[in-house]
C-alpha cells in the first residue's frame, strides 16, 4: 500500500509522491523563543519527528528544517519582564528547546534557521512582492494586499469577506488599522519603535512580520516548492494561509505539496496555550514522567485528533512504556541464552507489514502501537518460559527475530531506552562460542559462594553474586538452602 496522508489543502487523504523521487523536503514551524515549550507544542514536534522517521524508514532521504522565531512582540515583552534583551531571551529559550527536545528523543533538524539571520531573504521577498503589486508601504510599514491574491483562503477554506484575523493571538494591533487598505491585509515589515531592535531597509528601519520569515526561510533552505509543510492546526490560519500568499505570489509555484496539521492537546476541553495560560511545561512534566511515556501518550492518538491532557492518561502511558521497555530489555536475555544467529537479523515481515500498513494510513500510530504491544506480549511470554520453566525447547531464534523487529519498529516511533547500561548487559562471547558464562562455570561459582557463606565470608559471597549479576545471572536462594539461578 502506498503512503496516504491527509492534506489540509485538498481536505482529503492523498497518495504521497515527493517532487523528486526518493527525497523529501520538509519544513516545520518551530517555537517563538519566549518561554519553555509546553506539552501542546511538544506534541507537534514529536509527531513530525515520527513522520520524518517513518519516511526515513521507508527509504526516503529527508531534509528537515525547523525555524526559531527569535524576533516577536512576545519576546520583546518577555525581555522587559526579565530585564534582559531580545537576543538573550531568544538564546535562553532556544538552548532550553534543545535540552527538552533532546530528552524527548526528537531528532535534530538539518538546519534551524532564525528570523534574525534571514533578514536579507525576507527583504528580498518583500521587495519582489512590492514589485508585483502584492505589497504596499505605509508609513514605514509594509502590508500584504490580500485581495491581490485570488487564491487567498484556499488552505483554510475561509472566504475573504467573512474573515477575521483571529488565530494564534497574533492579530495586528489597532494602531495599524488606519495604515491598511483592507482590514484583512497583514504586516510584512513593521517600522521600528523607539528602543526596539531594528534593521535598515528600503522602507526605513524596522523588523519583519511573523509570516514572512517562514516564506523566506523555506525558500532559502529548501527552495521554492517543498514536499511537506507542517505545524499545529492553529497555524492553518492565518500563518500558513499567509505563507502561501507570500510565496506563491512571487514564485507562481505551490509552496508545498502536502500540508500537515496536528490536533491540539487540550486542557479541560480548551487548547493548551501559552497565551491562555493553561499550559504545562514539557520540562516540568518530565520531572515526573519518562520522556518515552510522554511520546507514547502522544502516539496513542492519531495525530490529527485532539488529546485531553489528564494524569490518568499519562499514568496509563507510563505503564505502557514500562511494558515496552521491559520487553526491549529482554533482548539481553535472548542474547545471553545462545549466540545470536544470523537468521535473527531477518525481521519478522508479518509484523512489519501490519506496522507499515497502519503508518501508511495517515500515520495511524495507535494501530502501529498495537502491533508493538503484541510483539511485547510474545516477548514477555517467551521470557517467562525461559526463566520459570527452564524450558529449553523454545524457539530462541524466533524470539531473537521478534526482539530485533520490535526494537527496529520502536525506533521508527522514536521510542528508545536512552540511559546507558539499561539495555545491553556486558556479556561477551567465550571461547566455546556461546555467549557469557557456561552453565558449568555458573554452577562452579555458585558452589564457591556457598562455601564462602558457610565460612561466614560475606564479602566473598557478595563479590561472587555481584560478578554473576554483572554477567546477567540472577541468583535465587531458596529456603531449602539450594540456590537456583536464571539468566536475565
Ligand atoms: N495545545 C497544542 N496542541 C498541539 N500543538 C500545539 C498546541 N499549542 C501550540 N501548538 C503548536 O506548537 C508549535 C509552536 O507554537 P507557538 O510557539 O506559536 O506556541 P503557542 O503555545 O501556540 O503560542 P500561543 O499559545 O502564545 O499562541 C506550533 O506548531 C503550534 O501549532
Ligand atoms: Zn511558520
Amino acid at each position: 500500500m502506498p503512503l496516504m496522508l491527509y492534506n489540509t489543502l485538498t481536505r482529503r487523504k492523498e497518495r504521497f509522491e515527493p517532487i523528486e523521487p526518493g527525497k523529501v523536503r520538509m519544513y516545520v514551524c518551530g517555537i517563538t523563543a519566549y518561554n519553555y515549550f509546553h506539552v501542546g507544542n511538544a506534541r507537534a514536534f514529536v509527531i513530525f519527528d515520527v513522520v520524518r522517521r517513518y519516511l526515513m524508514w521507508r527509504g526516503y532521504a529527508v531534509r528537515y528544517v525547523q525555524n526559531f522565531t527569535d524576533i516577536d512582540d512576545k519576546i520583546l515583552k518577555r525581555a522587559i519582564a526579565e530585564n534582559s534583551t531580545m537576543e538573550q531571551i531568544a538564546e535562553k529559550y532556544i538552548a532550553a528547546y534543545f535540552e527538552d527536545s533532546d530528552r524527548l528523543n526528537i531528532l535534530r533538524a538539518d538546519v534551524y534557521p532564525r528570523a534574525t539571520h534571514t533578514i536579507d531573504g525576507i527583504q528580498r521577498l518583500i521587495h519582489e512582492l512590492e514589485q508585483r503589486h502584492y505589497a504596499y508601504a505605509a508609513n514605514g510599514d509594509v502590508y500584504y494586499a490580500v485581495r491581490q491574491f485570488p487564491e487567498y483562503g484556499k488552505l483554510s477554506g475561509r472566504q475573504l469577506d467573512d474573515m477575521q484575523a483571529g488565530a494564534s493571538g497574533r492579530v495586528d494591533v489597532e494602531e495599524d488599522a488606519d495604515k491598511k487598505k483592507d482590514p484583512a491585509d497583514f504586516a510584512l515589515w513593521k517600522a521600528a519603535k523607539p528602543g526596539e531592535p531594528s534593521w535598515e531597509s528600503p522602507w526605513g528601519a524596522g523588523r519583519p512580520g511573523w509570516h514572512i520569515e517562514c516564506s523566506a526561510m523555506v525558500r532559502d533552505e529548501l527552495g521554492e516548492s517543498i514536499d511537506i509543510h507542517a505545524g499545529g492546526m492553529d497555524l492553518t490560519f492565518p500563518h500558513h494561509e499567509n505563507e502561501i500568499a507570500q510565496s506563491e505570489a512571487v514564485t507562481g509555484k505551490p509552496l508545498a505539496r502536502y500540508w500537515l496539521h496536528n490536533g491540539f492537546i487540550n486542557m479541560d476541553g480548551e487548547k493548551m496555550s501559552k497565551s491562555l495560560g493553561n499550559f504545562r511545561l514539557t520540562r516540568d512534566l518530565l520531572a515526573n514522567y519518562d520522556p518515552m511515556a510522554f511520546r507514547l501518550f502522544v502516539l496513542q492518538a492519531q495525530y490529527r485528533k485532539p488529546i485531553d491532557f489528564t494524569s490518568d492518561a499519562l499514568d496509563a502511558a507510563e505503564n505502557g512504556w514500562k511494558t515496552l521497555k521491559e520487553a526491549l530489555q529482554f533482548g539481553a536475555l535472548f542474547v545471553a541464552l545462545t549466540a545470536w544467529s544470523p537468521e535473527a537479523d531477518v525481521l519478522e515481515q508479518e509484523a512489519i507489514d501490519r506496522f507499515n500498513e497502519a503508518m501508511d494510513d495517515d500515520f495511524n500510530t495507535p494501530i502501529a502501537l498495537s502491533v508493538l504491544f503484541e510483539l511485547a506480549k510474545d516477548l514477555h511470554r517467551g521470557r517467562n518460559l525461559i526463566i520459570h520453566d527452564q524450558e529449553r525447547e523454545i524457539p530462541v531464534t524466533q524470539l531473537q527475530q521478534k526482539w530485533h523487529t520490535f526494537e527496529a519498529l520502536l525506533k521508527v516511533l522514536g521510542l528508545e531506552v536512552k540511559e546507558p547500561g539499561t539495555v545491553e548487559l556486558p556479556i561477551e562471547a567465550n571461547d566455546t562460542g556461546t555467549v557469557g558464562l557456561t552453565d558449568g562455570e555458573i554452577e562452579t561459582l555458585i558452589q564457591q559462594r556457598k562455601e564462602a557463606r558457610q565460612s561466614k565470608n560475606w564479602a566473598e559471597s557478595d563479590r561472587i553474586r555481584n560478578e554473576l549479576q554483572a554477567q546477567g545471572i540472577t541468583l535465587i536462594d531458596q529456603k531449602d538452602g539450594v540456590t537456583r539461578w536464571h539468566r536475565g
